[in-house]
């Protein structure tokens, strides 16, 4: 790949540096009702870039326009950020373990292999997110998974469930585990022992991230690995409708369930993890797997004391990070993403300063970059991690924004960077947790934070670009979603209470483009109705001054 980027033939370099700033899970939702979080909140910046002749548009953030299987499938962070970073389109994990289930090339790779190996004389483990959400995995290819493994001879299974609640509707865990446990039904009826073993919902039980906080995965490794939890049950659907604590006064939804664990008649465990057993993540998406995958892969490991180490045959479904080879085991080779903007940025001494809290960091870097941990060029990149909270967000909606605008300000007043990217967490990690104030509250600081940005933008002569990667804030009630269903745009009330989404949402996302250092002539261009996500970075090179590099889905800017 020829990584030299030339001058732009129209447009000049800017005085000052180009912010991107993405607002996560901020949608442009076509549905402008009073559950819209982004509606009700005070947002007079980002109404005010809507009005700007040329200079803003919607982009597509769901479904194919950034690799996933179908339009079905709503966007995330991870395929949002992969596109937005590597300005191509990239079959995504969801996609590839679809085809590599569809061709059987799943059940004859080397990580197949190695996990066969248990299938005789020891058992095979499922670790993963039980649901149908697409976002970081799916029960279909599970069931598929399991199917396999005792069509090819495994003699005992045990799945450990994370519940969701998170990419579906609240208490569809149990919906999900009915299904799991007709599944291993069949296999028990053909003689493989197959049975739920542990579990616990994903905000507090083994899926944290970015190292936010391991005391998620040491409970999970506890219950999985070790067989002890403060709870045991002897099936995981009374399992999960206790823990729920329904009709309480403080009733707990799917994300938040303890880890919990599956015990026989004799009160044991029926299954923890031992030496030689097969264990698979069955999770795509990497973010929230990473850390169990070191915790079970690495023999030197500090982060929390396993008490007990066994040594197992592990493969991920997928590998999750391709600088780490981690795990070295996989079911599914990973999309291959290489030439991303910041590779191209290092490659071409561009300076780069980037900016979020724990919880979004490695989206902005490490997905980003094309799901690579660490730096094209240290010298060139100034990585800037702001701790979060670790309570559930709509307590603190605020997060860590104002610290993030901060440091996005004094690195634009620096002088020192080309670029200043970075994310704001509060529009997804508030939207989440279904709290439709909490959201909208979030959503007028964010917007406060992004005025302040852009003041600092055109008093360096800089450019800017805000947008975001996939909606959430933009519809947080079940079935008034606009773009799911255009026909019930009516929210589900249940028990007096309108049912909130969890979600994200099929919502596109707004692009908008300008600073002081922008010359007027510069506009977006008419048309390009397919425009997303992977046309951003060809467009981010343009703005800088540069001719956009060949391989990149195309610049959006006017000729
Ligand atoms: O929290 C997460 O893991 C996902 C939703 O499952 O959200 P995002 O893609 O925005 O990171
Ligand atoms: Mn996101
Ligand atoms: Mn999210």
């Amino acid at each position: 790949m020829d990584f030299e980027l030339k001058p732009h033939p129209k447009i000049p370099k800017a005085e000052g540096p180009l912010l991107v700033c993405v607002l996560d899970g901020f949608g442009e939702n076509e549905v402008k009702d009073d559950y819209n979080a982004i509606n009700i909140a005070d947002t007079p910046c980002t109404d005010a870039l809507k009005e700007v002749p040329g200079r803003w548009r919607t982009i597509r953030a769901h479904g194919t326009a950034v690799g996933l299987p179908t339009d079905d499938d709503m966007g995330n962070s991870e395929v949002g950020h992969n596109a937005l970073g590597a300005g191509q389109l990239i079959d995504q994990g969801a996609s590839l373990v679809d085809q590599a289930l569809s061709s059987k090339s799943l059940f004859e790779g080397e990580g197949w292999k190695l996990i066969s190996e248990a299938f005789e004389s020891n058992t095979l483990h499922f670790i993963g997110l039980l649901s149908d959400g697409g976002v970081h995995s799916r029960t279909n290819q599970l069931f598929s998974m399991l199917k396999g493994a005792a069509e090819k001879g495994a003699k005992k299974i045990r799945v450990h469930i994370l519940t969701d609640g998170r990419d579906v509707p609240d208490g569809s865990s149990i919906k999900f585990t009915e299904e799991l446990e007709e599944v291993l039904k069949e296999l028990e009826g053909s003689g493989c022992d197959a049975k739920i073993a542990s579990g616990g919902g994903r905000m507090c039980v083994t899926m944290d991230r970015y190292e936010a906080d391991w005391n998620i995965v040491k409970r999970g490794w506890e219950a999985h690995v070790l067989g002890e939890a403060p709870h045991t049950f002897k099936d995981a659907a009374t399992a999960i409708k206790t823990l729920r604590k329904e009709g309480s006064e403080k009733p707990v939804s799917d994300q938040w369930l303890d880890p919990f664990v599956i015990v026989g008649e004799d009160d044991k465990p029926v299954g923890t993890i031992e030496d030689d057993d097969a264990v698979v993540i069955f999770n795509f998406r990497a973010d929230r797997v990473i850390e169990l995958s070191k915790a079970l892969e690495y023999e030197e490991f500090t982060a929390f004391d396993r008490k007990r180490w066994p040594k197992t045959r592990f493969a991920g479904l997928m590998q999750y990070d391709g600088d780490l080879k981690l795990p070295t085991n996989f079911l599914v080779p990973p999309p291959a993403i290489s030439g991303t903007s910041g590779e191209f940025m290092a490659k071409n001494k561009l300076s780069t300063f980037v900016c979020s809290e724990t919880q979004k960091f490695g989206h902005v870097t490490f997905f980003w970059n094309g799901n690579r941990s660490g730096y094209f060029d240290e010298s060139l990149e100034t990585y800037v991690e702001i701790p979060s909270d670790t309570v559930p967000f709509n307590e603190i909606p605020e997060m860590k924004a104002r610290e993030i605008c901060e440091a996005g300000k004094e690195a634009l007043r620096s002088g020192k960077y080309d670029q200043v990217r970075i994310n704001f967490a509060n529009p997804d990690m508030v939207g989440h947790t279904g709290d439709l104030q909490a959201t909208a509250t979030c959503c007028t600081l964010v917007d406060k934070c992004v005025k302040e940005l852009l003041e600092v933008v055109d008093e360096m002569k800089g450019r800017f670009i805000v947008t975001s990667d996939h909606g959430n804030a933009d519809d947080m009630a079940q079935a008034a979603r606009a773009c799911r269903d255009k026909k019930t745009k009516k929210p589900i009330v249940a028990e007096g209470k309108v049912v909130s989404l969890t979600s994200h949402t099929l919502a596109p996302v707004p692009f908008a483009i300008g600073g002081a250092g922008l010359p007027d002539d510069v506009k977006l261009k008419e048309g390009m109705p397919e425009a997303g996500l992977g046309n951003v970075a060809a467009t981010l090179f343009e703005l800088m001054g540069y001719a956009a590099p060949s391989h990149m889905l195309p610049s959006m800017i006017e000729e």
